[in-house]
């Protein structure tokens, strides 16, 4: 036996037989453990047929297998069969016992490498970075919003002015786009200073370069996962956004490098975003050449999402004439009682205008799920559900936002329930102890539009400040009407998991000419 067994090492069959072999049978072993474990989670809609078929489905009409899911299942985990394999859904109570667990066990940056297709777009899945972006957003943005509020309103009051023009008579206005350009700017000021942000060739890309990156994953998608390494030659938005890269590479160098001399020269220096990375940077070990990507993931962040929000609330308000009153009324008396200037105590007291916000995230959830994680180790919860590594983890947040046991008739918009519920004005079903959880920044397991648990979104402060800021600008500076004979609001344009405003509608504005 001895002899037989040196004759297969010295032949080097161990190395090229044995040790490959016990190495499948293992990976199978585990990929069966995987799939029984994965497989005792109930499947919705396998009577659509199989995967190709349930993949289809999920594309053309996600929103009613959430629907038929959460209506079956909504207090233990299910699974449905999405374009990149089965997605499991867990409920409320599931999500807030995991939402603190490490990105050891659960993981947002490795979900983005999967949902953004990392593999064939480049975007999405550097840790580093991510840990970076919401480091600085956290640590220094937000820190920073008592202090910058003024800037917000100055730029707003400029940016609002000079792109939606001066409208003296009822004017036909794309809201979306215009939005697009107002966010980018007065972002930018912020991100960039207050120079850079007016420039195209900062505006462009940061408008741009996210409808590059969504149009090419929402591309790859349609490729089936083993078709890709062929179809990304196919997508010529990844070309588009590579090069948009270099661009913006080229174009921050010298700026970085004019900020290093100031650095060195002990001179005062800018009070931007790019100002804290670059204090920040040789603490992630991020080099100055980097910068640039990290910048154009703020604003893939940060610009598309702020818009998209904003274009849905004005949306709903420009079939509400009577709340548009109501709201310029509350942030006429506000301001009035803060020297005119939005601070972040003035914001606060905007209560209805909160309200509003928040009621329109909660009909228009933008995506039909949150919390999406990457299962990275083995995790038993405490109803004895199993997840499995390599498997993802969501919360099916638009069927919660929707559900008649936590929100008293959900399926009409009324703008004044968080403010009445935080007044105590109205009955709470879900019977908070804080009232003041039901604020547009606040995020819980019962509402998650900003995400939840140890990586909600850190640009949230930010987003409700800038979107108060340049709703309250053009509620005041504006008449807002629908075209004669559009009585509904613009319906959301649904696919897959997305519901997005229509960006192509029109809306009409005209300057307040007398204060009302
Ligand atoms: C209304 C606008 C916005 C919406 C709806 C939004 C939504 C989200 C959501 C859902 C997440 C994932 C959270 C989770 O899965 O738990 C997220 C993460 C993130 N958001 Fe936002 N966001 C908005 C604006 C912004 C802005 C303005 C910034 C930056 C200034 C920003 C920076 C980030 C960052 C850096 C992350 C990653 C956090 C991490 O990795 O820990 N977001 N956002």
């Amino acid at each position: 036996m001895d002899r037989f067994a040196h004759l297969l090492i010295e032949r080097g069959l161990v190395q090229s037989f044995v040790v490959p072999l016990l190495a499948s049978i293992f990976i199978l072993y585990s990929l069966r453990l995987l799939r029984e474990s994965t497989n005792k989670i109930p499947l919705v809609g396998r009577e659509l047929g199989n995967t190709d078929k349930r993949r289809r489905a999920f594309i053309e009409n996600a929103r009613e297998i959430y629907k038929n899911g959460y209506r079956e299942f909504k207090n233990r985990a299910w699974r449905v069969t999405g374009t990149d394999g089965d997605r499991i859904i867990l409920p409320r109570h599931l999500i807030h016992e995991t939402r603190h667990m490490p990105d050891s066990h659960f993981n947002l940056t490795k979900a983005f490498e999967k949902v953004m297709v990392a593999k064939y777009t480049g975007i999405g899945g550097n840790q580093v970075h991510t840990d970076f972006l919401a480091h600085v957003v956290r640590g220094d943005l937000t820190r920073s919003l008592n202090r910058i509020n003024y800037r917000l309103n100055e730029a707003s009051a400029k940016t609002v002015l000079s792109e939606l023009g001066s409208c003296e008579e009822w004017t036909p206005v794309v809201v979306y786009q215009k939005l697009l350009r107002i966010v980018a700017i007065i972002s930018g000021n912020i991100f960039l200073g207050p120079d850079l942000c007016q420039s195209d060739d900062w505006i462009n890309p940061a408008i741009n370069y996210t409808v590059n990156v969504i149009g090419s994953m929402n591309k790859l998608k349609e490729w089936k996962p083993w078709l890709r390494p062929i179809g990304q030659h196919f997508i010529t938005e990844i070309r588009t956004f590579n090069e948009q890269k270099k661009k913006a590479r080229t174009w921050l160098a010298p700026v970085i490098a004019a900020r290093r001399q100031l650095m060195e020269d002990g001179e005062e220096l800018p009070d931007d975003v790019l100002q804290w990375m670059m204090n920040k940077g040789a603490d992630f070990n991020i080099s100055d050449d980097e910068l640039s990507l990290v910048q154009l993931n703020l604003s893939l962040a940060a610009i598309h999402t702020t818009t998209f929000t904003t274009t849905m609330i004005l949306y709903d308000l420009a079939v509400r004439p009577e709340l548009v009153q109501e709201l310029r009324d509350e942030i006429r008396t506000v301001l009035a009682a803060n020297n005119d200037i939005f601070t972040t105590r003035a914001l606060f007291q905007m209560k209805l205008l909160d309200s509003t916000m928040k009621e329109s995230q909660r009909i228009n959830p933008g995506n039909l799920v949150r919390f999406v994680r990457y299962v990275n180790q083995p995790v038993t919860l405490s109803d004895g559900t199993h997840l499995s590594p390599g498997s993802m983890i969501e919360a099916p947040y638009g069927e919660i936002a929707a559900d008649p046991e936590l929100y008293t008739n959900p399926e009409t918009f009324d703008a004044h329930r968080f403010v009445n519920l935080r007044n105590g004005l109205t009955t709470d079903p879900l019977l908070y102890k804080n009232k003041e959880q039901y604020q547009f920044v606040t995020t819980t397991k019962d509402f998650m539009h900003f995400g939840y648990g140890r990586h909600s979104c850190p640009g949230r402060f930010f987003a409700a400040n800038e979107i108060k800021i340049v709703l309250a600008r053009i509620l005041l500076g504006y008449d807002i009407k629908m075209p004669d004979g559009v009585m509904e609001r613009y319906p959301n344009i649904d696919v897959g998991l997305d519901s997005m405003p229509d960006s192509t509608k029109e809306i009409f504005l005209r300057r307040v000419k007398v204060a009302a």
